[in-house]
């Protein structure tokens, strides 16, 4: 069976461990949450598992068998672009976007609540993203003239433009209310239906609305959680049915044990 991607080995940082001996495979489709306190590692493994410089010391092998989006943990927004050049950053970095961006995207118009973003015009793509994710008022803002929470779901509209069928996410939800939360993981499990997600995350709710497969990151290692409900396709599963809050309450206890 090919796998999305595989991380098989562990981590020094200053010659001192940081992650034990860890083989983390995923197989293609579906969410996986890497759930764990922090400073154990989550961020690292990610970066790891995208090919990006960590810092750290790593022994072991990584291999990706499909194009990959991340979202990293900082929003990492360019302050002199507003809204809609940001959500379009990579596109315009791969010089598929011209010239001055359609003239200042024309075409990207409200596409209406709920709509699936188009995917022949990429101004009206990037607008339904910023509908879908409430920013279609602050489209020509800056990043300075938002708030975190906002910027946040800036760089999340901007990895769902990515439109990878690897997606690997590193606490997208953190800086968000409780409302804003649920609805931006409702969001990204419609959107992200038939991919592969990663998704690193220090909230037993979070991964126990969207974990398909839940990997618990501790000091002693990665452990997998027995069996999580069935999720229905492109959707969290309820944040209020019984068996999602005692899963939360049982990866909580598997935390603080
Ligand atoms: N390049 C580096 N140099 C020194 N220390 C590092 C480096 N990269 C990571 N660390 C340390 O490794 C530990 C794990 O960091 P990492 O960001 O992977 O943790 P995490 O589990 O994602 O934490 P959080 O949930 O707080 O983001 C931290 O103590 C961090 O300070």
């Amino acid at each position: 069976m090919t796998l999305a991607a595989r991380l098989q080995g562990r981590a020094w940082v200053d010659g001192m461990p940081l992650f034990a001996p860890v083989d983390l495979a995923l197989a293609m489709g579906g969410w996986t949450c890497l759930l764990g306190p922090s400073g154990v590692g989550k961020s690292t493994m990610l970066r790891l598992v995208a090919g990006l410089d960590t810092g750290v010391s790593f022994q072991g092998t990584i291999t990706r068998n499909l194009p990959v989006a991340l979202m990293a943990q900082d929003p990492g927004l360019i302050p002199w672009l507003d809204v809609t050049e940001n959500v379009t950053l990579g596109a315009r970095l791969r010089g598929t976007l011209s010239p001055s961006f359609m003239s200042k995207y024309p075409g990207g118009g409200p596409q209406g609540p709920g709509a699936e973003p188009p995917t022949a015009n990429p101004a009206s793509r990037a607008a339904a993203l910023i509908e879908a994710v409430g920013l279609t008022d602050r489209a020509h803002h800056r990043p300075d003239s938002l708030s975190g929470g906002q910027r946040q779901r800036v760089a999340l509209a901007r990895t769902l433009f990515e439109d990878r069928p690897l997606v690997l996410l590193d606490e997208p939800f953190s800086a968000l209310d409780a409302r804003t939360r649920a609805q931006m993981q409702d969001l990204s499990a419609r959107l992200l239906a038939n991919r592969t997600v990663l998704l690193v995350t220090h909230d037993p709710a979070e991964a126990a609305r969207l974990g398909d497969r839940i990997l618990l990151l501790r000091e002693e290692g990665l452990t997998e959680w027995p069996a999580p409900p069935p999720r229905p396709t492109g959707a969290a599963r309820p944040y209020d049915a019984p068996e999602v809050l005692a899963l939360q309450a049982d990866l909580m206890r598997g935390m603080m044990a």
